[in-house]
């Protein structure tokens, strides 16, 4: 069982969500993508759903595939969003950003009635920050909101953890679709998201992480069972 053959057992899992009529939050990464791919079949075989993309990759992704798209000025409630997760933990906080999108993802998230996650059941963790948590900040005073993260994370039980700049495929230093850039704290274990996302949001120059607490309430993790995938259903308590 590829992973691939994952990423599509759980796109195909939410899809089974997704009803005629709905307004959809589309996400961004390659479990996205191959929602994307499924959702474009049940589109091109008439089903009629219109999608806010959380990424200009994503806005393409979905026009390839021939999906109706709107921007969120023009659709501010939304009925459902579906985006792939970094770490998902027992009580559905995430972690997400991998692919840069956070504040896009965020606000389109928080905008929808409802967020599934989907993803590959690897990416489920008892404690997260094993994955570098992602801080989108603005880049003018990079140097000062630099060590007032460092502050807020050493506030936060996570001293001396190094900071990165995210590069792009080409080594420079990579500018997200909102126009910012993106820091990579990596923190091992975040013993407390709540404190932690407090604290960055304190921060003048954050303009958001890629902390996601409270916001889903139920993720789709595939695992290989034999040669078939299995899907388990994690719902928040
Ligand atoms: O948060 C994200 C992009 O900003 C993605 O959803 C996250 O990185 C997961 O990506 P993938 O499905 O490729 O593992």
């Amino acid at each position: 069982m590829s992973a691939p053959d994952l990423r599509r057992a759980a796109a195909a899992r939410a899809l089974e969500l997704v009803e005629p009529g709905m307004r959809l939050g589309i996400g961004t990464g390659s479990t996205a993508a191959a929602f994307i791919a499924l959702l474009g079949d049940r589109v091109r075989a008439g089903l009629d759903v219109i999608g806010v993309p959380t990424s200009e990759a994503t806005r393409i992704a979905c026009e390839r595939e021939g999906i109706r798209l709107a921007t969120l000025d023009e659709l501010p409630e939304l009925d459902l969003t579906i985006d792939g997760a970094d770490e998902v933990d027992g009580r559905l906080r995430l972690i997400k950003g991998g692919g840069a999108a956070l504040l896009r993802e965020k606000i389109v998230a928080m905008a929808s009635r409802r967020m599934v996650v989907i993803a590959d059941a690897a990416k489920r963790v008892e404690t997260l920050g094993a994955f570098p948590l992602p801080i989108e900040v603005n880049a003018f005073g990079l140097g000062a909101t630099w060590r007032a993260v460092e502050r807020a994370l050493a506030e936060s039980g996570c001293a001396g953890k190094p900071l990165t700049r995210r590069l792009d495929a080409a080594g420079e230093p990579l500018v997200t679709d909102g126009g910012h850039a993106l820091l990579d704290a990596h923190l091992g274990a975040i013993p407390d998201p709540e404190g932690l996302s407090a604290r960055l949001w304190a921060v003048p120059g954050v303009v958001e992480h890629g902390l996601f607490l409270g916001i889903s309430d139920t993720a789709f993790l595939a695992e290989a069972s034999g040669s078939e995938a299995r899907v388990t259903v994690l719902s928040r308590p």
